[in-house]
């Protein structure tokens, strides 16, 4: 275990193990055999739709559920049975819990005055966690004469200057405005790393976990559907969830070849070649469906050569979308029995050939070394 003080607030990088954990709210099961760990001084992420048990799973590592089975452990010691406060965990609410009649230099003392600190150490200690969160100067402040950006501030504050062995994060920005939470984020990605300590951020939100976070863990329906690094998890998801959950993607519907020695997929729009190793051993797993970015196809004309490493679908722009650095085009691929298929293909914006309006014919070029076929 290390210590990091910055000031005179001092944090231990502990790990977190969550083994086995179950459980259940009456009948309805919510973790399902969950299996983590979490490094020291790692910022980790919860992430996955509403109601897959994120919330759920954080409360039971800051001891305010219990576990139906499995246990937890922090640092190396089993907490499970342990109440909240002796845990050394720090909790920091979507809604921020402060007090509303007291000012931010006594929310901030709150929890100091309880432990029964001296008045000086106190005194020290909360000049130094307003001071790390960038709050010196509105000590006197109270909560309704600040910022949602600046009690975030104090919340957090309030949290480390009891100096937890371990940061957990309910949401903690989706108060905040678009622009704001950016810099937020930021500042809390910062003094995480400042401090080293172990963080834990729950959110449904891709872009949050992918900007403030060194590993995500994936979860639906009270599962870890994967665990990884964002970039890792973006390149190679592991289904078809995890594929959809972490950006856009293009699924096609379809089989595997059949007979020839090839590897190809088999979808409606068209015969896909597959690289070596998106084909996985054995059967195809259920429901197994080809996958692949939008950004790797590129548009053609239709009598264009095609470049090596690309298989082409061919197909009509149905529509055209500004999003800024990008562009994007939806193709829609003819297919038996009137059923298109719609492709989406990215394009960095200033980059597109001219003319590709709605209705033109084009050529979908894909990047055959980026295709993937997942399951369910
Ligand atoms: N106190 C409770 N009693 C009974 N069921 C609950 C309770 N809290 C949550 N649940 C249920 O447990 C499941 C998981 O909820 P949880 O809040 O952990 O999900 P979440 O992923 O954090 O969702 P969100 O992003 O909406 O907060 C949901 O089906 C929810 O309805």
């Amino acid at each position: 275990m290390t210590a990091l003080a910055v000031g005179t607030i001092a944090t231990p990088s502990v790990d977190i193990a969550i083994e086995h954990v179950d459980l259940w709210y009456g009948s309805n099961h919510v973790l399902h055999d969950v299996n983590l760990r979490i490094e020291p001084g790692e910022f980790f992420a919860f992430l996955g739709p509403s109601g897959c048990g994120k919330t759920t799973l954080l409360r039971l590592i800051a001891g305010f559920n219990q576990a139906d089975r499995g246990r937890v452990l922090i640092g190396g010691r089993d907490v499970s049975g342990l109440p909240p406060w002796k845990r050394d965990v720090g909790m920091v609410f979507q809604s921020y819990a402060l007090w509303p009649h007291m000012t931010v230099e006594q929310n901030v003392a709150f929890g100091l005055e309880e432990r029964r600190l001296p008045r000086q150490e106190i005194r020290k200690r909360v000049a130094a966690a307003l001071d790390l969160v960038g709050l010196g100067g509105l000590e006197k402040r109270r909560p309704a004469q600040l910022s949602g950006g600046q009690q975030q501030r104090v919340a957090l504050a309030r949290t480390i200057v009891v100096e937890p062995k371990v940061l957990l994060l309910d949401e903690p920005l989706s108060n905040l405005d678009a622009k704001l939470r950016g810099e937020v984020r930021r500042e809390l990605r910062e003094l995480q790393q400042r401090l080293g300590l172990t963080a834990i951020f729950v959110t449904h939100d891709q872009e949050e976990a992918n900007t403030i976070c060194d590993r995500i863990a994936v979860m639906k329906d009270g599962t870890v559907q994967q665990v990884g690094a964002p970039t890792a998890l973006y390149d190679a998801p592991k289904n078809l969830f995890v594929a959809g959950f972490l950006g856009t993607t293009n699924t096609l519907a379809g089989h595997f070849g059949r007979g020839g020695a090839a590897a190809v997929f088999e979808t409606a729009a068209g015969t896909i070649p597959l690289p070596a190793g998106a084909r996985p051993g054995g059967e195809p797993p259920p429901g197994a469906k080809l996958v692949f970015r939008p950004h790797h196809a590129v548009l053609s004309h239709p009598d264009a050569p095609l470049a090596e490493g690309r298989t082409r679908l061919p197909g009509t722009i149905r529509f055209k979308e500004f999003l800024g650095a990008t562009e994007r085009y939806g193709i829609a691929i003819p297919g038996p029995a009137a059923a298109d298929t719609e492709i989406l293909v990215d394009l960095t914006h200033g980059t597109a050939p001219a003319g590709l309006d709605p209705g033109t014919a084009v050529a979908v070029d894909i990047a055959t070394d980026r295709v993937l076929v997942l399951g369910e």
